[in-house]
Order: structure tokens, then sequence, then C-alpha cells
């Protein structure tokens, strides 16, 4: 069995597959290394054999997860590392090594899975964009805040946006004007991301007409699902591209 994670900057997702034909024994999202090591012991008849891991936290952080994740069960995490080019796709950063590592695998994956020219959404703790072209050229992409930062920016500089998560959760039935705080600023926030999802949409026709495919990914991608129908929600696609750049055996 073999322990992915996808280390985002809020939260840490994590999975075990079988090592033979990567089927998925157990997952979930978690907010600390600590509740990560106690959820992964959890899995009934757990028998790592490896560990892959694309981190956008800092070298310290990384090093003290993959440090946890040996000293937990004794395997030696492999940690994905900036490319140039890899399976088809050439990195579109002047820098190659500054495009965040979950970008750049969820390119990898996304053209694999298309095979052909495709735009990479992925609503998180950031909200991200890629494009890659249909000859595997990154052509860069955007960098804007997700609905978790928009949020706690909005309440952090404001003396009366106050409210609580339950009824945050509550004010999404519906996409109306608000006619509280609650409502205006979440239904506010989403109509942000939806926004940004069109966007790129338009930019991706500009570009290659309706030659495209579009993937939808991260925690809040359900959030623009109606505003980008024609797109394949592919909630794993940064472990996609984990698992080609780091392949185990
Ligand atoms: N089960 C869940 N646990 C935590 N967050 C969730 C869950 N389901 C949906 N979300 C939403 O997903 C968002 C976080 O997305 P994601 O986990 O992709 O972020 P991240 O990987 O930490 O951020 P980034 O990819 O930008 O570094 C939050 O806004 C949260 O509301
Ligand atoms: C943008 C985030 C924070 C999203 O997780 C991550 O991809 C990252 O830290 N990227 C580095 C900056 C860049 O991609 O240009
Ligand atoms: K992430």
């Amino acid at each position: 069995m073999i322990l992915e994670l996808d280390c985002g900057n809020s939260f840490i997702k994590w999975r075990v597959i079988h090592a033979a034909d990567a089927t998925i024994v157990g997952g979930g999202i978690v907010d600390s290394d600590q509740a990560l090591v106690a959820e992964v012991s959890a899995l009934a008849s757990l028998r790592l054999s490896g560990c892959r891991i694309v981190s956008v936290r800092s070298e310290e952080e990384t090093a003290a997860l993959c440090a946890l994740i040996r000293q937990a069960f004794s395997v030696v995490a492999r940690v994905a590392e900036p490319a140039q080019q890899m399976a088809g796709v050439r990195n579109g950063y002047e820098d190659y090594q500054r495009l965040g590592m979950d970008r750049w695998l969820a390119a990898l994956g996304a053209f694999h899975l298309a095979k052909g020219a495709c735009l990479v959404i992925d609503l998180g703790t950031a909200a991200k964009s890629d494009f890659i072209a249909a000859d595997g050229e990154h052509l860069g992409g955007y960098i804007c805040p997700g609905m978790p930062l928009m949020r706690s920016q909005l309440r952090t500089h404001t003396r009366r946006i106050r409210y609580d998560d339950a009824s945050a959760v509550r004010a999404l039935t519906s996409l109306a004007p608000g006619r509280s705080t609650v409502e205006a600023v979440e239904r506010g926030c989403v109509l942000m991301l939806q926004g940004f999802a069109h966007t790129q949409l338009e930019q991706a026709r500009a570009l290659w007409g309706e030659n495209f495919t579009v993937f939808l990914t991260g925690g809040d991608a359900p959030l623009v699902r109606e505003a980008a129908p024609t797109a394949r929600v592919v909630p794993d696609l940064v472990f996609v591209g984990l698992a080609m750049a780091c392949p185990l055996d």
C-alpha cells in the first residue's frame, strides 16, 4: 500500500492505495500532521510499502512531516520536485521552480487525462487556473484568493461582518441577493469564484475555440459546478499527477 499526501496551505488531503492496481483503501482531509498520523493509523490492515508527497508548504514543514511519517509508518516519503518538463508537459514559468507544485502536478494529471489542450481550475485556499496547450506547453495561469481567504479578509478588516460557520452553510442554499450579512458575504464570494471560472473559460475559448477540456478540482469545486457545466470534476487531479511524478514500485 502507498500513502499519498497533498499538503495544501490549510489542509492535508491523504489517501492510501494498493500498490498493484491503485484501488483506494481509504482517504480523508485533516488539518494537522498529528491528525494525519492518527487517521492513517486507524485504517484496518494498513501495510505501507511507500509514501509520496506533494507540498506547497515550506521545506522545513515538509521535512518535519516526512520525519513524522518515517517514525510512525517506517517508510521513506518521496517528495515531488519541480521539473522543467515531464510527461509531455513543458513548465511555462520563467523560473520553473517557482510554479506551485500542486499546480504543476494538476497540469500533468490534466494533460495526461485530456491528451489535448486543457484548462485546470483548482479552488482551494487560493483559487488558481492553469492553461496547457495541445502540444503540452504550459502557458501559465492565475492565482486569486479562494473562498476561505475572501471570507476571512472581509471578517478581519470590517467591524460589522460577523457570523458563524453554520449560518454560512445555510446562506448558500440560494444565490439570490442577500438579505442578511451572512447571505450577502457568502453569496457574494461564491459569485466571485464563479466569475473567476467564467473568465478562465472565456480565455480558453479565445485560445482554442471549443477544442479543450476543463478540469475542476479543489475543496470548493462544487461551488462553481453550474458556472462551468462542461467541466470534468476530478477531486484527485493532483494525485493523478503525483503518481506520474513519483512512481514507486
Ligand atoms: N471535507 C472538507 N474538509 C475541509 N475543507 C473542505 C472539505 N470539503 C470542502 N472543503 C472546502 O475546501 C476548501 C479548501 O480546499 P482545499 O482543501 O483544496 O484547500 P488547500 O489544499 O488547503 O488549499 P490550496 O490548494 O489553495 O493550497 C475550503 O474552503 C473548504 O470549505
Ligand atoms: C498558489 C498556491 C499557494 C496554491 O496552493 C501554491 O500553488 C503556491 O504556493 N504556488 C507558488 C506560487 C506560484 O505558483 O506562482
Ligand atoms: K492544494
